[in-house]
């Protein structure tokens, strides 16, 4: 079942199209890859699905809704949440007391909010640095703080954005595992920005290429790296941290 469409979407900056009639369909417990050289339209995209930015036409739906330029709270609310790259923690508060406010979006009742952030804060295993405040966790926890921050909004749609920036390849690899787990076990739907290009292989079910703000290709990963318009465009450009 599709949860997420995107229809058209259209979004210029003083005459630049950023994006240009982009359109694709996420189902549900899927997870979707977004690659493409710098410029070509990937924060765009996300920033015009999460609400920061009006798309100049087209339509977002969300499970049947349409979200067009409503407000990011508001499309948080009706769902879909994104991860930021750069993530900003309340640095003097606890790991869970930094859930418990992302999980006070939907209820206010303290038992329930610490109930949900305590599971959500094992979930992406943080369990035994719940009472360490954010200033102290490394790259790697801060990462996971972010996503448990995102999930504490019970998200439909969950939208990352270079998650594994930062990471060493020995740190990728189990929030790979997360992430999957999260797909495989939870069947939450997710699209990523990445430019790990194993990562991304490896994590999405399908793949979407941007070029210039259009969708270049879209396909399941292996049917993507072999087609040579994408060669061309983006894997033939070395693509970085490919050891992952
Ligand atoms: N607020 C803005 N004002 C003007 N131009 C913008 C704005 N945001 C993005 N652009 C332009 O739109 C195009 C797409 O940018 P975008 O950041 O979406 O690309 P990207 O694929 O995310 O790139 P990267 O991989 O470098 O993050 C670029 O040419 C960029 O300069």
């Amino acid at each position: 079942m599709t949860i997420l469409r995107v229809e058209g979407v259209s979004k210029a900056f003083q005459g630049l199209h950023a994006l240009g009639d982009v359109a694709f369909e996420v189902d549900e417990g899927q997870i979707l890859g977004i690659i493409g050289p710098n410029g070509a339209g990937k924060t765009t995209l996300f920033n015009a699905i999460s609400g920061a930015l009006k798309p100049d036409s087209g339509r977002i739906v969300l499970a049947g809704d349409d979200i067009t330029g409503r407000p990011p709270h508001r499309i948080a609310r009706a769902g879909l949440v994104r991860t930021f790259q750069l993530m900003r923690p309340f640095r003097s508060m606890t790991v869970l007391e930094n859930v418990g406010v992302a999980s006070m979006s939907h209820t206010s009742a303290h038992r329930e909010v610490v109930a949900h952030a305590s599971e959500v804060v094992e979930r992406v295993g943080l369990g035994r640095w719940r009472d360490t405040s954010a200033a102290e966790l490394p790259t790697a926890g801060l990462k996971r703080l972010e996503l448990a921050r995102a999930l504490a909004m019970r998200p439909k749609v969950l939208l990352l954005d270079e998650v594994l920036a930062g990471l060493v390849p020995a740190e990728r690899a189990p929030l790979l595992e997360l992430l999957a787990a999260l797909r495989d076990e939870d069947g939450l739907t997710m699209l990523f920005i990445e430019h790990i290009m194993a990562a991304v292989m490896r994590l999405s079910d399908q793949v979407l290429v941007l070029e210039q703000g259009r969708v270049l290709t879209l396909g399941a990963p292996e049917e993507v790296t072999r087609d040579p318009r994408v060669v061309e465009a983006y894997l033939g450009e070395e693509p970085s941290g490919a050891e992952t």
